[in-house]
């Protein structure tokens, strides 16, 4: 099926000069001369358009006002209006309601043709079946999964913090298509404190402990059949290793107090931000358990490395906040290029945050003007630049924020990344630092 493209224009030779181009790239370009015609192919749908090429100014009306109240659905696709003398501010209102671009006529129609081009091919062919990302490197993530998942193998995903590890983790379990599918159990190895980690972990009998007043049934066991995902599993403490090992490799563990083992069979996704290689060479991780769970290894990069993703998952989030809200969300070009060229030190994460946080402040639904760095409770701008610098007097909260960000900065450096280290240094639990550190964006 070769791509559709909606053209609404009512000049007769513009029309057929640009069906005639469009044609020869392999185009089928659908042309309406109103906007009544247009506005009636949008009700049913758009099947198959994957841009559109319209004119501002049409016999019934301004096509750029109509554009603006159009559902984000709709505006998500490329749209690309062309302008004449003294219909450029309708444009540059269109282009701040999320339209791709403007051009004023006369135009080049070789660079329409190469902008289409860039809009459609790749991304849309990609995003159709996308569910981690369009970028080359997320697709080649995508892949591996759908290679592994089938299988039953232990799969270890590395990356930093908020690159996706959780969704990419879900996904795997998503795609195992056994009708006795079990659980996604989730467990955070660097939440639970260590002295309940191996209660939590493989469960206990009642009365095995003081408070023990029932049997309680472990992360390991609820996986049974299903997906035991263990995130930050370089948190685990060497004697928990040991037994984690022990129960893979037997596929049974005891509860605590138990006399007989249990059996569970599940599979393992791990996931890590730190570099257990490193740490097996300091001893601090085993490296007989690293072997068991990295069977299959996926390193998900982080995501100023993929800027093609940045616009996808925007639009993915906006969808969803407007969906949410009950009326659209349009976002500038403007906007976007400045998303494009921010570091994300917190990653998908941060993006989420941030972007909550614009739609939040937006007025009417429209996000225009980048959000000052003390907006941002991470304040990570594109430097990384230290909010606290410089004459700015910031709110309350936005200075507590950066004042203990940079305190626990200090502490993780001191402790080499080391959670349990630097929670006790500072005087707090495990689950406390480790809160704060996704809420402050920062990485071990
Ligand atoms: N591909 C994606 N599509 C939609 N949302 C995503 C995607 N990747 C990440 N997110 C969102 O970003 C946030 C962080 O993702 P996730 O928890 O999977 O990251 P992580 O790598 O496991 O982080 P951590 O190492 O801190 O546990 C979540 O809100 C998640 O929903």
């Amino acid at each position: 099926m070769p791509p559709r493209l909606l053209l609404i224009e009512d000049d007769l030779i513009m029309g057929e000069s640009l069906v005639q181009r469009f044609e020869l790239e392999a185009f089928e370009v659908v042309w309406y001369r109103t906007l009544a015609a247009a506005q009636a192919a949008v009700r049913e749908g758009l099947p198959g358009v994957r841009a559109v090429i319209s004119d501002v100014r049409l016999p019934d009306g301004l096509a750029t006002e109509w554009f603006a109240a159009l559902p984000a659905r709709v505006r998500a696709l490329p749209w690309f209006f062309l302008t004449g003398y003294g219909s450029v501010d309708a444009a540059v209102q269109a282009v701040r309601a999320g339209a791709r671009e403007f051009m004023t006529k006369p135009f080049d129609v070789e660079r329409l043709v190469q902008l289409v081009h860039e809009a459609v091919d790749a991304p849309a062919a990609a995003a159709e079946a996308a569910v981690l990302g369009i970028s080359p490197a997320m697709r080649h993530v995508e892949r591996m999964i759908r290679k592994v998942a089938p299988q039953k193998v232990s799969v270890l995903l590395d990356g930093e913090s908020g690159v996706g590890k959780e969704v990419a983790a879900k996904l795997i379990h998503a795609l195992d298509e056994r009708p006795d599918k079990g659980e996604f159990v989730a467990v955070n190895c660097a939440a639970i404190p260590e002295n309940l980690l191996e209660s939590e972990c493989f469960g206990y009998e009642k009365g095995a402990f003081t408070g023990a007043q029932r049997t309680h049934r472990g992360y390991l066991e609820r996986a049974d059949h299903g997906t035991l995902f263990l995130d930050e599993v370089g948190e685990l403490p060497l004697p928990m290793q040991a037994k984690l090992l022990r129960a893979l490799q037997e596929r049974a563990f005891f509860r605590v107090g138990a006399e007989r083992a249990t059996h569970s069979q599940f599979r393992i996704v791990a996931a890590t931000n730190r570099d257990l290689q490193a740490e097996m060479r300091a001893g601090t991780f085993r490296e007989d358990l690293f072997y068991r769970l990295a069977v299959f290894r996926i390193t998900l990069p982080p995501l100023r490395e993929r800027p093609e993703d940045i616009r996808w998952l925007t639009q993915r989030f906006l969808e969803e906040f407007a969906a949410e809200q009950g009326h659209p969300i349009a976002v500038s070009e403007s906007f976007m290029r400045d998303l494009l060229a921010r570091h994300w030190g917190g990653n998908v994460r941060e993006l989420r945050a941030y972007l909550e946080q614009a739609v939040i402040l937006s007025e009417a639904g429209i996000l225009d003007e980048p959000l000052p760095a003390s907006a941002m409770h991470a304040g990570t701008d594109r430097d990384g630049a230290d909010a606290t610098a410089g004459d700015e007097i910031l709110p309350l909260h936005a200075m507590v924020a950066e004042t203990e960000r940079a305190h626990i900065r200090r502490a993780l450096a001191h402790c080499q990344g080391s959670i349990g280290k630097t929670a006790e240094l500072l005087g707090i639990s495990r689950k406390t630092l480790w809160e704060k550190m996704k809420r402050l964006a920062l990485e071990a």
